[in-house]
């Protein structure tokens, strides 16, 4: 066998798996299983399995996915870089198909990078209500910014804080609530090797801490009536069963709900909790009775011996309270219909917000922090004179100003004071050298009839893919559609088979690029 699986691990296996681990151990001569997941805010799953580049086969548990074959390169593609799909482990889909999320809703995805689930979690959400999106590492916060944007979402706020402190903004306030928790990887082993590496670094105690942790805040957050789904791609029952087991002994109020019986799903292993003289060593805690362990059946597994993906492990903890009417998001902002990042923290680097002042310009809502001295009214007026001369009409939401920089954010700004912001909504823009100049995540998230200039490069001849490697292009005037008093000179909104990639310029027959540096293809 290739893979040196740890001696520890596989001695655990072979005792709780039994008969079974002849087969389980089999499922790592088998080469790793890639999927991609339909970005349905930029494309529905048939009109993208019409262009498909690749052969697709449905993944059982998740609409939106397919199996691709991997040395197809998906990651290579222009529609990998207009957003039309993610790539995505296939069983790492499942978690976010039982979250049962529906557009309006108030969502948060507690530890989201690289962002996967969060962009799941958006296209389900279709623009409406609210995303927030947050992982503890900063690092890994830039990624999950980035795939944000990739993917065009309008109404998403990334933070790069601990669950505890959002819980002091945000008491009883989430409809779902997804806990992708970190986990000892097990289940990763075959699609990642340094996964291995990883699990021989850390004892299983330091994760079981957090996840314990993690879930218990994240109760905190949870309106009454609303579900958290906790997920990990590892075996091991103290970081899966027992975690839940225990949350259940201590919060009666929830219930475990089964998992759908199609798509492969397997029940929990409450049996390894639960003995027939009781329970097991591994569940000896206090108070936890076997009637609660017992619970755990109702949870998921999926196996790499039984579907065609990795191994994980999934909960649905629905609480069992009276939804109680929330105000509406759309309440608290005026106009907000159609609601999302940049490139700026909008804190320092204590995490600190810095202290807004509001005020009302018409009929807009525009909220202020000071980080620089940029005179407000000279944004406002960039903004303003941006989307008259390249937007069909200005995009609605809560205008938030950081420094010199321009969002749309889909909650009041006071809601995020204090937390450290990577993204506190849609960046929309910034003013350099006196002008304003427009966000890349703005052309990311608009749709192509919301430009008042356009140019469509080809896919098949590898224009598309010069423009995303930041070369200029020669493009002859009626090439660029424009609106007719505006023009075809100034920003244009670049696509790829009429999907949103970036901006360009055009002037004279040449389209500068605008394609960021940092997102170049290489
Ligand atoms: C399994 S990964 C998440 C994968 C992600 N959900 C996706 O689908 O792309 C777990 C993440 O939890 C983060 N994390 C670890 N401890 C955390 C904590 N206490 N609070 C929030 N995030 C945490 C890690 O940085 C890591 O990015």
């Amino acid at each position: 066998m290739g893979l040196q699986l740890p001696i520890a691990f596989a001695t655990r296996m072979q005792l709780l798996l039994g008969d079974e681990y002849e087969e389980f151990l089999a499922s790592y001569e088998k080469p790793r299983y890639a999927g991609i997941r339909v970005n349905t805010l930029k494309i529905d799953v048939e009109s993208f399995r019409a262009i498909s580049p690749f052969e697709l086969k449905p993944i059982p548990w998740c609409e939106t996915g397919f199996y691709v074959e991997e040395s197809l390169k998906p990651g290579k593609h222009p529609y990998y870089h207009a957003g039309l799909y993610y790539i995505q482990e296939p069983s790492a889909m499942a978690p976010v198909e039982v979250l049962d999320v529906n557009p309006g809703d108030r969502v948060l995805d507690l530890c989201a990078a690289p962002g996967g689930k969060s962009t799941q979690i958006a296209a389900k959400l279709r623009g409406q209500g609210l995303l927030v999106t947050n992982d503890i590492s900063a690092e890994r916060t830039k990624a999950l910014a980035k795939n944000i944007e990739l993917s065009g979402v309008r109404n998403a706020i990334v933070l790069n804080e601990t669950p505890e402190r959002i819980a002091g903004r945000f008491p009883q306030f989430f409809d779902r609530i997804l806990i992708d928790a970190p986990c000892s990887g097990e289940g990763m082993f075959r699609k990642d090797e340094d996964m291995i590496r990883q699990w021989e670094k850390r004892s299983l105690e330091q994760y079981t801490n957090m996840q314990r942790d993690i879930l218990h805040t994240a109760a905190r957050m949870l309106s009454p009536g609303g579900r958290i789904v906790y997920s990990t791609c590892t075996f091991a029952p103290e970081e899966n069963e027992a975690i839940i087991a225990e949350f259940l002994q201590q919060n009666e109020d929830y219930e475990v709900i089964p998992l759908p019986v199609e798509g492969g799903f397997a029940p929990g292993r409450a049996d390894w909790l639960v003995q027939a003289e009781g329970l097991a060593d591994l569940d000896k805690r206090q108070g936890l009775t076997v009637d609660t362990a017992a619970k755990t059946d109702r949870c998921g597994r999926l196996w790499p011996h039984r579907v065609d993906g990795e191994g994980h492990f999934l909960a649905v903890l629905q609480h069992q309270g009276q939804a109680e009417a929330t105000l509406d998001i759309a309440e608290m902002i005026p106009c907000l219909d159609r609601v999302n990042s940049g490139h700026h923290e909008a804190t320092d680097k204590k995490g600190k917000m810095k202290q807004p002042h509001r005020r009302s310009k018409g009929s807009r809502n525009v909220s202020k922090y000071s980080t620089a001295p940029t005179d407000i009214s000279e944004l406002l007026a960039g903004w303003d004179k941006f989307s008259d001369e390249h937007l069909q009409s200005k995009p609605a939401g809560e205008v938030m100003l950081f420094g010199s920089h321009v969002y749309i954010s889909p909650l009041p700004k006071d809601r995020l004071d204090g937390l450290k912001t990577i993204r506190p909504g849609w960046y929309i823009g910034a003013v350099k050298h006196g002008r304003f100049s427009p966000g890349h995540p703005l052309a990311t998230g608009l749709k192509p009839e919301e430009a008042v200039r356009v140019l469509d490069l080809s896919v098949q001849d590898g224009e598309a893919v010069k423009y995303l490697k930041g070369e200029t292009l020669e493009i002859p005037q009626p090439r660029v559609q424009f609106k007719e008093e505006l023009g075809p000179k100034g920003y244009v909104l670049v696509m790829a088979g009429g999907f949103p990639l970036g901006w360009g310029k055009w002037m004279d027959g040449i389209l500068k690029n605008e394609y960021p540096a940092g997102w170049r293809w290489t």
